[in-house]
Order: C-alpha cells, then structure tokens, then sequence
C-alpha cells in the first residue's frame, strides 16, 4: 500500500477556506499514493477553540466536499483526518472522515476520548460512543483520534473487530513528543497493527507548537517512515502481509487469557 502522510500546518492567520485550498494542493502532490492522510481538526485549527462553533460543519460541509474531489481526482482513498462535526440535535463532535475512491464515505468516527489537558475539546465537543472499522480495498482500517493513543482497550476493539491498520489523525503538541512516538510504536507492537499516524505542524493558536513527527510503524515495531517537524507530505510504502506474518509467527493476540477466561483472574491473591 503505497500512502502519503500530509503533516499539515493551521497557521491562527489564515482563514478555514484559504486552508482547504492550500491543503488540496500537497494532497495532489500525493498523486500515487492509494491512502491519502490529514492531521486531525486542521481546517478549524485544533487550538482554535473559539472557532468551534463557527467552523462546524455537516457531512454535507466545505471540507468532505473539498475531499470528496481530492479523493476522485487522485483516484484514492483519502482519509480527511478530523473536522468540527454539528449533528442536528447542533452538538459538536471530532470527527474522522475515510472517503473512497469513487468520493463516497468509507466510514466515519466520532472521537471517543475528547482532551481536557490545557484544550478545552472536552468542554466544546461531545465524545463519540461507537468504533469503525472500514472494510477497504486496502485491508481492514481502523478509526482513532489522537488521544485515543492513551486507551489500549479502544485499540483492543478495533483489533477484536477486524483492525489489521489504523490511522490516527492528530494536534499532538511538542512538548510530548516523546510521549507520541512512545504511543504509536507501542500501540503497534501491542496490537499487531501498521500504524499510520499523521500529526499537524507549525504553531497554532495560543502559541501552541505542534510536534509533527507524523509516522508509519510496523507491528514489529519497525519505524518505516518518520517525518520532521514542519509542514511535510511524507510518503511510505507498505507491505501489509507484514501484521500476518507477525501474528502468525508471534502469537500474542491468540495467547489472550482474560477476557477469555476471567475465571483465571478470580483468585485470593497475596
Ligand atoms: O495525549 C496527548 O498528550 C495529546 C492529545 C491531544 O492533543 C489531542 O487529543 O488532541
């Protein structure tokens, strides 16, 4: 699977649509690539909180129409990282879009684990409740959004659910950037997925420096493609017999005892 990671900046100066526009064209400098990935909530800036409300759209909205042509024109999957989402109860949710060749969606996921550590994301936005897994010409794909990194049990259900890929679209600040590569290699080596995770770059709003280092990982752990910090399209090939091999060869996920059998894990103790 050949993919292209576009490490995206959200300067606070520039408006949502002057994005899209600036974004349409490092994803056309992705021609050849089959999966096309974005950072998540870069069209409103992730820091922009503020803009929330303003930025909101529907399925039906500015940025899955700019990627529904992206994805036509390329003639590849494009997953839109995230988007300030409005349902039509008006909540607001992070939401990841996977768009098909052909411009239809593949699947869509609210982010579970909304962040509360100097964001306000869980104040403004409502936490999804469901996983997706999207069944691809390009395998079994998984949906996460960046802090999702933190809860093992959410990858645990993708995996239980078919997941042999996931993506992860991110606003993951620098500050831990060493916790963002410990994560994505962890999650795959744990889970015996590629994970392809894709982060924004530059400064956002508030003076907030985000960490790039968007990155591919192999479920050996094996870092296939690492990118700096600014604004990139970083491009990977890979080969995705690689997360059978493994769990083939490594048996960890068929080795599992609980919740298998919880009896086992009954006992007294010390
Ligand atoms: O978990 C972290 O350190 C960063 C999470 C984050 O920035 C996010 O979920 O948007």
């Amino acid at each position: 699977m050949k993919v292209a990671l576009v490490q995206l900046a959200s300067p606070p100066d520039e408006t949502a649509a002057d994005r899209r526009v600036r974004a349409g064209q490092l994803v056309e400098s992705a021609r050849g690539a089959e999966l096309v990935v974005l950072p998540e909530l870069w069209a409103a800036g992730y820091f922009s909180f503020d803009a929330y409300p303003d930025e909101a759209e529907t399925l039906d909205g500015p940025t899955v129409a700019a990627g529904r042509e992206w994805a036509r024109g390329l003639g590849a999957y494009v997953h839109l990282g995230s988007l300030v989402e409005r349902d039509a109860a008006g909540r607001l949710f992070n939401t990841a879009v996977l768009l098909a060749p052909d411009g239809t969606i593949a699947h869509t996921y609210r982010k579970v684990h909304v962040f509360g550590y100097a964001s306000r994301e869980a104040e403004l936005l409502t936490p999804g409740d469901s996983l997706s897994v999207a069944e691809t010409e390009l395998g079994p794909i998984g949906a996460t959004t960046c802090y999702d990194l933190r809860f093992p049990e959410l990858w645990r259900g993708l995996v239980d659910r078919g997941a042999k890929t996931v993506v992860v679209p991110a606003a993951w600040p620098a500050a831990r950037r060493e916790h963002w590569r410990m994560f994505t290699s962890c999650r795959a080596v744990e889970e015996q997925v590629v994970v392809i995770a894709v982060n924004a770059a530059g400064t956002q709003r508030g003076g907030v420096e985000l960490a790039g280092t968007s990155r591919i990982v192999d479920p050996w752990g094996t870092v296939l493609a690492e990118a700096g910090g600014g604004e990139e399209v970083l491009r990977c090939e890979i080969d995705q017999s690689i997360v059978d091999t493994v769990r083939a060869e490594f048996p960890v996920l068929a080795d599992r005892r609980w919740p298998v059998s919880t009896a086992d894990f009954t006992g007294a103790g010390v």
